[in-house]
C-alpha cells in the first residue's frame, strides 16, 4: 500500500467526476444537447398549436427533412408571416424546445428583436456588422445554432440583406460553414392579405382547414417584397430564392382564443374552467367590425385577461 499513489488515484477520480459532472451541466454542441424530437414537435403542434393548420403541416415537414439532411445545401430559411398574436413567436419556442435540450434558454438560440437590437436606421452600417460578426462568431461556434429575427418588418430597410451570403449555397465562407444553421423571420407582413383570403374563405361558408398553401404560396411573398416596411422590401433573399419557405399564420377565431384561454389555465395549474374561457374569448375585440370573425390580437394579452376574471 502506497499513500501517495492511492492519494493520486483517489484525485484523478476526483477530477474525473468533476469533469463528467461539468459536462453533464454546461451545454455543449453535440447530440447531448442538440437532439431533434420530430414525436415530440409533432405531438406538440397537435395539442398546443391552435387554428394554424398549414404552419403546422409545412413547420413540421421543413425541419424533419432538414434535421434528417446530414449534408444540407444550405441553411434553413423560414419566414413565418401572420397578424399579431397567432403564433409565431410561440410556435418559433415550440421548435427551440424540440431541438435544444434548453430550448430557448439555449446558448445556441439567438433571438433579435428588431426595435430592440436595431432601432436607429441611421445606425444601419454598424448594424450590419455587428449583425455579421455575431452570427459568424456563433456558427463558427457551433453550426447548429438557430436564429430568430423577430419583428423583421421593423428593421431598417436593406439590414436583412447584410445576412445573405450566409444564407446561400456556399459550402463554407472564411472556414465557417452555415449549411446547419436554422434562421427564422417573424413579420407582421403579409398578415391583412392572409386575413383576406381567411375571410374569404369563411364568407363563401368554406371550411377554414380547406385553405391550401397554395392559397396563399405567392401572394404573401410578393406582397412582402413590395412592401417598403416588410423588412424583405426588394430584397435579394427573396429574388434568389434563399427563403425556404414562407409560412402563413391564419387570423385566430373565438374558438381559437378559447382553446388559448384553457391552455393558459393548464400552465397555472388551474382547473379548466369554460366558463372563464368564454368571459375572457368574449372580452377580446373581433374584426371585421360587423362579422367579428377573427380577434384582432389573436391570443395575445390572454394570461392578463385570466388574472382578471379567475
Ligand atoms: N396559434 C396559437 N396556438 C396556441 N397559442 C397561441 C397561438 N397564438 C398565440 N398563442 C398564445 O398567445 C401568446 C402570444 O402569441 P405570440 O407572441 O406567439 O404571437 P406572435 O404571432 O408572435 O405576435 P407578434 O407578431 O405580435 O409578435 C403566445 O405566447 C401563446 O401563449
Amino acid at each position: 500500500f502506497e499513500p501517495f499513489t492511492e492519494a493520486r488515484k483517489v484525485l484523478a477520480e476526483i477530477v474525473k467526476l468533476g469533469k463528467t459532472t461539468y459536462s453533464f451541466f454546461q451545454e455543449s454542441c453535440d447530440d447531448s444537447w442538440i437532439d431533434f424530437n420530430s414525436t415530440g414537435l409533432q405531438v406538440d403542434l397537435e395539442q398546443k398549436f391552435f387554428g394554424q393548420h398549414i404552419a403546422s403541416k409545412v413547420l413540421l415537414k421543413a425541419i424533419t427533412d432538414f434535421a434528417n439532411n446530414k449534408t444540407p445545401k444550405k441553411p434553413l430559411v423560414l419566414s413565418l408571416h401572420g397578424l399579431t398574436g397567432t403564433g409565431k413567436s410561440f410556435v418559433s419556442q415550440l421548435l427551440a424546445s424540440n431541438i435544444y435540450k434548453k430550448g430557448m434558454s439555449s446558448s445556441f438560440v439567438h433571438q433579435f428583436v428588431a426595435t430592440v437590437h436595431f432601432p436607429y436606421s441611421s445606425e444601419i452600417d454598424i448594424y450590419k456588422t455587428q449583425l455579421q460578426q455575431w452570427i459568424k462568431g456563433n456558427v463558427s461556434s457551433c453550426a447548429r445554432s438557430m436564429f430568430i429575427f423577430d419583428e423583421i418588418d421593423k428593421m431598417p430597410p436593406g439590414l436583412i440583406d447584410s445576412i445573405k451570403p450566409f444564407l446561400d449555397y456556399y459550402d463554407n465562407q472564411d472556414g465557417v460553414s452555415y449549411r446547419r444553421t436554422i434562421f427564422i423571420f417573424l413579420s407582421h407582413a403579409g398578415g391583412e392579405r392572409i386575413k383576406q383570403v381567411a375571410f374569404e374563405f369563411w364568407e363563401n361558408g368554406k371550411d377554414r382547414e380547406e385553405i391550401q398553401l397554395s392559397d396563399l404560396e405567392e401572394k404573401v411573398p410578393l406582397e412582402v417584397f413590395n412592401n417598403k416596411y416588410s423588412g424583405l422590401w426588394h430584397t435579394s433573399l427573396i429574388d434568389k430564392y434563399l427563403i425556404d419557405f414562407f409560412i402563413p399564420f391564419l387570423p385566430l377565431e373565438y374558438r381559437h382564443v378559447r382553446l388559448c384561454a384553457l391552455a393558459e389555465m393548464a400552465i397555472r395549474n388551474m382547473e379548466p374552467d369554460e366558463d372563464i374561457a368564454d368571459k375572457v374569448a368574449k372580452d377580446m375585440m373581433y374584426s371585421p367590425q360587423e362579422e367579428r370573425v377573427f380577434s384582432s390580437k389573436g391570443c395575445k394579452k390572454i394570461a392578463s385577461k385570466l388574472v382578471y376574471y379567475k
